[in-house]
């Protein structure tokens, strides 16, 4: 990894990965991203990534999508540091140049719970590289016992829900807490917690069982396309068996696409199965291609939908607080910021990133001293 902090906005890219590649798309689903949201349903695009002549930099900022897709590629946890170019100091220095703008939830605690002294506060928190660290292995992303107790603590004082990419089923399993709510497939699966009635007035709400034999509501606002999701996934397994690193994650209501090597071929196998799906669309987040459906739903849509069913919305008494690091995270502080349940997104990065949250936290091991001080906050209160 590179990071280049020549730019207003230093850019982070993989660039030994993209440096000879040459990618071109016609009628693709790969869609035209914007810096800071992935939202795209354009059926038509020519997207070209020319071969190096000036500077891998400048081609790859001519592809909107490929810049930010390849900028939110890097994980802590599997960059290798011998590729990093900046020293430690420049990196370091740029980091604490970024937290002027997003400062550090920690350091400005304070003035966070002046803002939230006399509001309750609802509490929405992302689970990969939120909760749990970045891991090569994505069936291998658990979270921390002492993470879970920082969770299970922060969820008796606020209502508390995880809101993931990953289906509801597999962060539950994760997380372990009954107690929460629960938003899988990027918030097209949300589950209350049991004996909590949630009700909401234009979405209808099925009721099944937990795995303690407890009623449970449900809002699922993709049903419709389970049929042709988990058809696009077997073709997706198919498709990508032979290419190494490429991991196929049922998401339930979307597919995750896990990739390590060989991007190019791996998007031109995702393109090529999902071309003929319109009402599929294409995002994706670290190092991964993810396809759901064309609806308009997303984490900042299943805040909103949260905040209603529990009788929250518009509450000038009210701080809704999201924690996230991801790019589909981006939809929930644009909520939170713009919307009229105002509150703040917290962004989780090592790294400077461009982004709609207020405020920032390094690494999920800072997300814990936040929930910490969050508790702690709240018991002073008495
Ligand atoms: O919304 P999230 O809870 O943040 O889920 C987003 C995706 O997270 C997982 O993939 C990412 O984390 C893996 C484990 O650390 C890592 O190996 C992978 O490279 C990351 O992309 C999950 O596997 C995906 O399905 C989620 O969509």
């Amino acid at each position: 990894m590179d990071i280049k902090s020549g730019h207003s906005s230093p850019v982070m890219t993989d660039s030994p990965q993209i440096s000879n590649s040459r990618l071109t798309v016609r009628q693709s689903r790969l869609p035209p991203y914007s810096s800071a949201t992935a939202v795209s349903q354009n059926n038509n695009l020519l997207l070209t990534v020319p071969r190096k002549k000036t500077g891998i930099i400048d081609d790859v900022k001519a592809n909107a999508w490929l810049d930010a897709m390849i900028a939110s590629s890097p994980t802590p946890a599997i960059v290798d540091k011998d590729n990093i170019s900046s020293s430690d100091a420049t990196t370091d220095m740029t980091y604490r140049e970024w937290t002027v703008k997003y400062p550090s939830a920690l350091t400005t605690f304070e003035k966070i719970m002046s803002v939230a002294k006399g509001k309750r506060i609802a509490l929405f928190l992302d689970y990969d590289g939120t909760l749990s660290p970045i891991v090569e292995e994505p069936d291998a992303a658990y979270m921390s016992s002492d993470m879970r107790t920082a969770v299970q603590n922060v969820a008796k004082y606020f209502p508390t829900a995880i809101i993931s990419g990953r289906s509801r089923d597999k962060v539950y399993e994760f997380v372990g807490l009954s107690e929460l709510y629960y938003a899988g497939s990027h918030g097209m699966d949300i589950m209350s917690p049991a004996g909590e009635s949630l009700n909401h007035k234009h979405l209808s709400r099925t009721v099944s069982i937990n795995e303690q034999g407890k009623d449970v509501n449900l809002f699922q606002t993709a049903s419709e396309f389970l049929p042709m999701i988990d058809k696009v996934l077997c073709s997706l397994v198919e498709s990508t068996k032979d290419i190494k690193g490429v991991k196929v994650e049922d998401n339930r209501f979307c597919i995750s696409v896990h990739y390590r090597n060989n991007w190019t071929l791996v998007a031109q196998c995702v393109d090529d199965v999902i071309r003929t799906y319109p009402k599929l669309r294409l995002t994706y987040g670290r190092k991964v291609l993810e396809i759901r459906p064309v609806i308009d739903w997303d984490k900042g849509k299943a805040v909103t939908f949260l905040l209603e069913s529990l009788g929250l919305n518009n509450c000038e008494d009210v701080l809704p607080i999201y924690v996230g690091d991801d790019r589909t995270d981006e939809d929930a502080f644009k909520v939170l910021r713009d919307g009229p349940n105002h509150g703040y997104g917290v962004l989780v990065s090592a790294m400077p990133k461009v982004s709609n949250a207020f405020y920032s936290l390094r690494d999920p091991s800072e997300v814990m001293e936040f929930l910490k001080a969050l508790v702690t906050w709240k018991r002073s209160l008495g």
